[in-house]
């Protein structure tokens, strides 16, 4: 059973499909000081899998299936107090950058005990073709498991599609921005970053970010 914080942890979310640049974005989001970074998909394969936890994300993964949900949140929660104790991750400055977590309803129900979602940023992209077309390219470049086979790819799309993207209704309107994931990444970091200065939890830490 995972406790409540007393102070929720402020973080903003990159929600999308497999393929959709979320990592792409988190990545330089995370560079940036104050932002802190964390793909969900990252801390499961850096798993030793030779351990049963690691055993079991590699039957999920490579069967384009989401990790249950229990497993899930644990490891991510215990992934984001290492970081938090070893003080590479700051709680009370940083902006949690999320990606690839929660992954439908019940996850965000979960995390949202010790989390503040101060925006959901949605890399939206339609065309199931190009989603396929940046999965295949990784493959090949990130030797992914995952992305490595046609039948695979459209299992993690599908996933996507029943699981994931009914998440959106789970946050209020207001709090989802859209962005066009078929613009090239600096046009798509340019309007986070835009909307990201805007937010009242921005504004009222700025001064203090040198
Ligand atoms: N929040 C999550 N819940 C359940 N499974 C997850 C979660 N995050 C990652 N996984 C597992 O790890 C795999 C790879 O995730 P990830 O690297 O985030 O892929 P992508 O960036 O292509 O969406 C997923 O297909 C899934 O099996």
């Amino acid at each position: 059973m995972i406790k409540a914080l007393d102070v929720k942890r402020p973080a903003f979310l990159i929600l999308g499909a497999p393929g959709s640049g979320k990592g792409t974005q988190g990545k330089i989001l995370g560079s940036i000081p104050r932002f802190f970074h964390c793909a969900c998909g990252d801390v499961f394969r850096s798993l030793d899998t030779r351990t049963a936890i690691g055993r079991r994300f590699v039957e999920y993964s490579s069967r384009g299936e989401l990790v249950p949900d229990e497993l899930t949140v644990e490891l991510w929660k215990a992934q984001v107090d290492n970081w938090a104790e070893s003080h590479v991750y700051k709680p009370d400055i940083d902006f949690l950058v999320l990606d690839g977590i929660p992954r439908n309803v019940e996850q965000a129900e979960m995390i949202s005990k010790f989390l503040e979602v101060h925006q959901v940023f949605h890399l939206s992209c339609p065309n199931r073709a190009e989603l396929a077309r940046r999965m295949r390219k990784r493959a090949l470049k990130e030797n992914r498991l995952d992305d490595a086979s046609e039948d695979v790819i459209q299992q993690r799309i599908s996933t996507y599609e029943a699981e994931t993207k009914p998440m959106l209704d789970y946050y209020s309107k207001d709090l989802v921005t859209e962005i066009d994931a078929t613009r090239p990444p600096v046009e798509v970091l340019g309007k986070i970053i835009s909307k990201a200065v805007t937010l009242p939890v921005y504004l009222e830490c700025a001064d203090q970010i040198v």
